[in-house]
């Protein structure tokens, strides 16, 4: 089994870097968890309370569930992934059932700030794009797919995001074992990433 993890700032390409990745390897060996699945339950709170919340800090995430279920594919048991809605802002009753597999690929800002989490990985990356790309990236993602107008990304990135990113992201980048460049599509790196996984998989 090999476990990847993947950081960097929001917009800065690690869903799509995961994606070109595992184009080209077999689908049955591949799980991907998305930090964002593990955003803390907060259905206890009105949607204007979970409006307020930092969700770019540590506090917001359920690294302790996060982290169990790492542990759970590294012992080859099934997992129940949390499902998030980034629309209503907290976790939906439902859950993907997700069993081990040769490969797993954690993905999230924060995944390397985290001590024990990080200690899980066999390879640790961080893909680099520079702050304006990605907030450029982020309005149009924000609007497009998580239901933000472009007051409430521009309010959170002054706020949360930007302080986050230089307190606990950026630093985490010292952790990485390879940092990919994506202020532009970088296949390059993209293949040599798949044939480090392809070459420890044989
Ligand atoms: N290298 C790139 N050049 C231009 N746009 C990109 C690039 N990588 C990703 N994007 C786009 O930027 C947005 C954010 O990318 P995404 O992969 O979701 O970032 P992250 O998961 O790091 O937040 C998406 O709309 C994606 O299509
Ligand atoms: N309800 C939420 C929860 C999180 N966010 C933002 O998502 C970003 C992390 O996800 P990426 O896919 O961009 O890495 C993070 O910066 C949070 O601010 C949100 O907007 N709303």
């Amino acid at each position: 089994m090999l476990i990847i993890g993947i950081a960097g700032g929001t917009g800065c390409g690690k869903t799509t870097v995961v994606k070109q990745i595992i184009e080209e390897l077999p689908k049955n060996e591949v799980v991907v968890i998305s930090q964002d699945s593990y955003y803390n339950d907060l259905s206890h709170l009105t949607k204007e309370e979970r409006s307020l919340v930092n969700f770019d800090h540590p506090n917001s995430i359920d690294f302790e569930l996060l982290i169990a279920h790492v542990n759970a594919l590294r012992n080859h048991e099934t997992i129940d992934i949390p499902v998030y809605s980034f629309v209503e802002e907290t976790r939906l009753a439902e859950t993907i059932t997700t069993a081990p597999k040769k490969v797993i690929i954690v993905e999230g800002i924060l995944v390397l700030g985290n001590p024990e989490l990080r200690k899980l990985f066999d390879m640790k990356i961080y893909v680099h794009a520079d702050s304006d790309e990605r907030l450029i990236r982020r309005l149009k993602r924000d609007m497009k797919e998580r239901g933000h107008d472009l007051e409430k990304v521009l309010h959170r990135y002054q706020t949360a995001v930007k302080p986050m990113h230089s307190q606990f992201i950026e630093p985490s980048k010292e952790f990485a074992d390879l940092i990919i460049p994506n202020n532009h599509y970088n296949t390059v790196a993209v293949d040599m990433v798949r044939t480090l996984i392809i070459e420890k998989l044989v």
